[in-house]
């Protein structure tokens, strides 16, 4: 979607080379890839570990840089919003003024013919259709516009007033000025500009640390993504003062510990506390004229330029390769582990085959439920009650497993007396997964669905083992069963590992013949649904997701016979 002409490359290459950046262009090539737009490549044989972009963080773009910086600040206005902001007014009110000018003019959020690009959240109604049933619409609910992007905009617009009434700022009329005189028709031009635009940004952002959150880091953001195997690693210091982004000791952590300790004192008894007594208003103020004698002597000598070529590496941002390449191979990096839903959703684009995809069967539940009036009570007890359970009790079972197997693993390797402590990254995955977990007990629907290789959830056999379930059977999965409030009856916890079996005939059969009822859009053919406002990059990208929720059915039909 969002792509770079080649006529901008020696645009982009002299403003990184004006920014004393080390990009190494004797070694990488950046031109046309068959993926669309741009791509780099390597001009000969790199090894693993070495460095092809470092970047000083004062030469990428963020809302923290922009010249607008301490506006956005005043109005508490920051993530996604601050950069858009600082972008329209970088790119239509400072110009040619504006340091990053050459490097954001070559960003375009047009397609090459002109057109807005627009998530499909904003498509046309025709263009939507194309989507309606896949689980970008149902489980996702990504084809509604959302509002957080609308009130957005309009609080832009009326900063971007604002700003103008109180001290003259020029207006970025082509976004944030509505003509009252048809101003429906322009309130959508400009909200679809600035949508445009964020969308944009969104594809080719970088999370860089707590202060510059996300920004734009030229060439980094030329590489194009593969799921299954990167080249690249990112690499950024996240933890830096979120107030100046600074690396290490700056006034403001100083201030925070003198605050702290203060703090600390009003709790301390008079006689103790000689450290804290120490920290006086006279000694702030010593530390922070200190600190801002070292600033500008800092920046004094990144005036003078960088002769020696030595950065600090805590103020830099790397590209840093994963492994070697060979000579003529397009060097890749990793936008995440991403299906089609989101890679559209965010970087306007889709790949074949992505391993990421699922197929949601919420709504063919649905309709069997609505179908069907004798599944009521089981139904009730399973949004209410039973799932949760379910869940509680099979995230336990795995737990154990995984647990046995690591005792396993470890009496192998107990020999062996170098142990791997966990890593906080390990330690922060595990309870991402946890809260995960939590989240999908919320929302049962969420967890009806079939993986990439053809395989039903857990969630999935359990629902479907459960209404298949003769009614004799179905009242002994209580130790004490309430007809009248069948959420009140007691489980007999026993029958549970039951409904996680993968063999019941009935439960096949019954998602059998789900799976054949399911309706996706058929784009396959020729006379594909095209009508007003379907663009090609529509049709490209949905035909791809598409086929990958057909094929998904398709590996799960073929399991369940
Ligand atoms: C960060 S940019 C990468 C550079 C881009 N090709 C350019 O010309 O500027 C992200 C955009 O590149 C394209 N892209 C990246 N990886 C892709 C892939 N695997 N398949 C198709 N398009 C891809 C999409 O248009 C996406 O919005």
């Amino acid at each position: 979607m969002s792509v770079t002409y080649e006529d901008d490359i020696d645009r982009i290459i002299k403003f990184v080379a004006d920014c004393n950046a080390k990009f190494e262009d004797s070694k990488c090539d950046i031109r046309k890839s068959t993926l669309g737009g741009l791509g780099v490549f390597a001009k000969t044989e790199i090894g693993q570990g070495e460095s092809i972009l470092t970047l000083n963080k004062s030469s990428i773009f963020s809302a923290s840089n922009s010249s607008i910086a301490n506006l956005l600040c005043d109005n508490d206005i920051d993530g996604m919003l601050a950069l858009n902001m600082a972008f329209i007014y970088e790119t239509t009110v400072f110009k040619n003024t504006s340091h990053w000018y050459s490097f954001l003019r070559t960003i375009r959020f047009h397609d090459d013919q002109g057109r807005l690009n627009l998530p499909p959240s904003f498509w046309s109604a025709n263009g939507k259709k194309l989507l309606e049933g896949t689980s970008f619409d149902t489980l996702f609910d990504a084809l509604v516009p959302e509002d957080e992007i609308i009130q957005g905009f309009e609080i832009a617009v009326d900063l971007a007033h604002k700003w103008n009434e109180e001290f003259g700022l020029e207006v970025p009329a082509e976004f944030f000025h509505i003509d009252g005189k048809q101003r429906e028709k322009d309130y959508k031009l400009k909200l679809e500009r600035f949508i445009s635009v964020a969308y944009t940004l969104s594809s080719r952002g970088f999370e860089i640390d707590s202060y510059h959150e996300t920004a734009l880091v030229p060439i980094a953001d030329l590489f194009n993504h593969h799921a299954m195997q990167p080249d690249l690693k990112f690499v950024s210091l996240y933890d830096v003062c979120d107030k100046c982004g600074e690396p290490g000791m700056c006034k403001h952590l100083i201030a925070e510990e003198y605050l702290e300790a203060k703090e600390q004192e009003k709790y301390t008894p008079a006689t103790g506390g000689a450290d804290t007594a120490a920290i006086d208003d006279d000694l702030i103020n010593k530390l922070e004229n200190n600190l801002e004698d070292a600033c500008s002597n800092k920046s004094a000598d990144d005036e003078d330029g960088d002769d020696d070529g030595i950065q600090n590496p805590d103020e830099c941002v790397d590209l840093v390769l994963k492994n070697d390449v060979s000579q003529g191979q397009e060097i890749f990096n990793s936008y995440g582990e991403l299906s089609n839903v989101f890679l559209l959703a965010r970087y306007g684009f889709t790949i074949p085959g992505n391993l990421y995809d699922i197929v949601h069967l919420g709504p063919d539940f649905m309709e069997i439920l609505r179908k069907d009036d004798r599944h009521q009570e089981k139904v009730k007890w399973w949004s209410q009650v039973g799932h949760g359970l379910f869940c509680a009790w099979y995230a336990k079972m795995r737990q154990e497993e995984e647990d046995e197997e690591e005792n396993e693993d470890e009496q192998n390797e107990a020999q062996s007396d170098a142990s791997h402590p966990e890593t906080d990254s390990e330690i922060e995955e595990e309870s991402d997964e946890e809260s995960d977990e939590e989240d999908g007990l919320k929302s049962w629907l969420s967890q009806l669905y079939i993986d990439f290789s053809g395989e039903p959830s857990p969630s999935t056999w359990a629902l479907a083992n459960l209404l298949t379930l003769t009614i004799a059977q179905w009242n002994t999965f209580f130790s004490q069963k309430s007809t009248l409030h069948i959420t009140d009856s007691i489980i007999n916890e026993e029958k549970l590992p039951f409904l996680a079996k993968t063999d019941n005939l009935h439960a096949k059969k019954m998602l059998s013949k789900l799976l054949k009822d399911k309706q996706l859009p058929s784009l396959t053919d020729s006379h594909a649904p095209r009508g007003a406002g379907v663009t090609d990059a529509m049709l490209q990208n949905s035909r791809i997701l598409v086929q990958s929720e057909h094929d998904i059915l398709d590996r799960c039909l073929k399991r369940l016979t």
